[in-house]
């Protein structure tokens, strides 16, 4: 099987109900980990990498590593998409690396810290969307910017994030904005903010509808009751990851992440891609700490690279199962290709549907 692009999967998804996580990558590992997990459950998955990823593991070892992978995995569909695009030149090399799915996050500008404004936004992603059709490949949006709505800080965790004090305007997204939005930039996806942001630390309790938002989720879905919505900053952080980590030498403070149920709430309100990196982090790590510290003579990477990689697995055949995502890969019985994607998009026949379908009104 070849390469998905976004905009096939999530229809599909939108169609059977279901939602596909996005797993982040940066080496082998990463890459293979999902991949067991995605052909024991016969799951689609997508596998994203975001500009770091690029820089570290270089995008020729990332591209022939998917090539790989759907060599390996023929029964799978993959989308490779990229996180978090800071522009459209980040876009287009990713297309021509042979991405089949970009993300343009014009929620901020180019130096991924600085808050776009509305021109800005709908600017840059409808050129990116522009250009990226024309090759069938699809692109996903975010409207909002990331960030704690217990401290309105912005989400820096990992390096990229708005910096400063945002206000609750810029944390939630308005829900006129985003069916305006959807609208104009003909986006195949659209990521929301809600009160998630990046990394483990997430919310100092659990959280509730004050600082994770789900009814503006429920509102712009309601407006928007065709659009795929994606959910950034979806890590659960379970707690036990976080005591494995601990047990062995890790100082990581108390901490709660998303609730599965709350995501599965969202996917009954048209999230189809939720977004995962912190979890998988946290599962490699801890077996990582574990092994070094139980075999402190140990010195051959297989051997705790190997648990890592068991570990990551685990947890994203749990997330394959609680998404529905598990079952979903052999009923995808064709994989529409580029060509015929740019196609469609240039006859109108991939455009947004606006208003209430007599399917979504029943
Ligand atoms: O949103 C993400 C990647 O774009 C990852 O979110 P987490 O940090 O919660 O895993
Ligand atoms: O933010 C999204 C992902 O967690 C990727 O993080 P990264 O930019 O550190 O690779
Ligand atoms: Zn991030
Ligand atoms: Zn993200």
């Amino acid at each position: 099987m070849a390469r998905i692009t976004l905009r096939q999967l999530l229809d599909h998804a939108a169609e059977n109900d279901y939602g596909v996580p996005a797993f982040n990558i940066n080496n082998m590992e990463q890459a293979l980990a999902i991949m067991e997990a995605a052909s024991s459950l016969d799951a689609p998955v997508i596998i994203q990498a975001s500009r770091g990823a690029r820089a570290y593991a270089n995008d020729i070892m990332l591209t022939r590593m998917m090539d790989a992978l759907t060599e390996i995995y023929p029964q799978i569909p993959i989308c490779v998409h990229l996180d978090h695009g800071n522009g459209p030149a980040t876009c287009m090399t990713a297309i021509q690396a042979g991405f089949t799915s970009v993300m343009m996050d014009g929620s901020l500008k180019e130096d991924g810290k600085s808050p776009g404004d509305w021109a800005y936004n709908v600017g840059v992603t409808k050129r990116v969307v522009d250009m990226a059709h024309l090759g069938g490949v699809s692109v996903e949006g975010e409207l909002g910017v990331l960030g704690s709505l217990e401290t309105g800080m912005g989400d820096k965790e990992d390096g990229h994030g708005a910096e400063g004090k945002l206000s609750h305007d810029q944390l939630l997204t308005n829900p006129q904005e985003a069916l305006k939005f959807v609208v104009e930039t003909k986006v195949d996806a659209l990521a929301i903010a809600m009160g998630t942001s990046h990394g483990a630390y997430k919310f100092t309790r659990k959280p509730d509808g004050a600082i994770l938002a789900m009814h503006v989720l429920e509102e712009i879905h309601r407006l928007l009751p065709n659009t795929h919505l994606v959910m950034h900053g979806s890590s659960s952080v379970p707690q036990d990851l976080q005591d494995i980590i601990n047990q062995y030498g890790g100082q990581m403070k108390p901490t709660w992440g998303v609730p599965v149920e709350e995501i599965q709430r969202g996917i009954k309100n048209g999230v189809r891609k939720i977004n995962i990196d912190t979890d998988n982090r946290m599962a490699m790590t801890g077996q990582i700490r574990k092994v070094l510290t139980e075999h402190p003579s140990e010195f051959d990477p297989r051997k705790y690279l190997k648990p890592a990689m068991e570990a990551m697995t685990k947890l994203c055949k749990q997330r394959f199962q609680e998404f529905n995502t598990a079952g979903q890969a052999s009923k995808i019985k064709k994989i529409v290709p580029l060509a015929e994607m740019a196609k469609l998009y240039a006859a109108g026949k991939l455009d947004p549907v606006i208003g209430r379908t007599a399917a979504a009104a029943e």
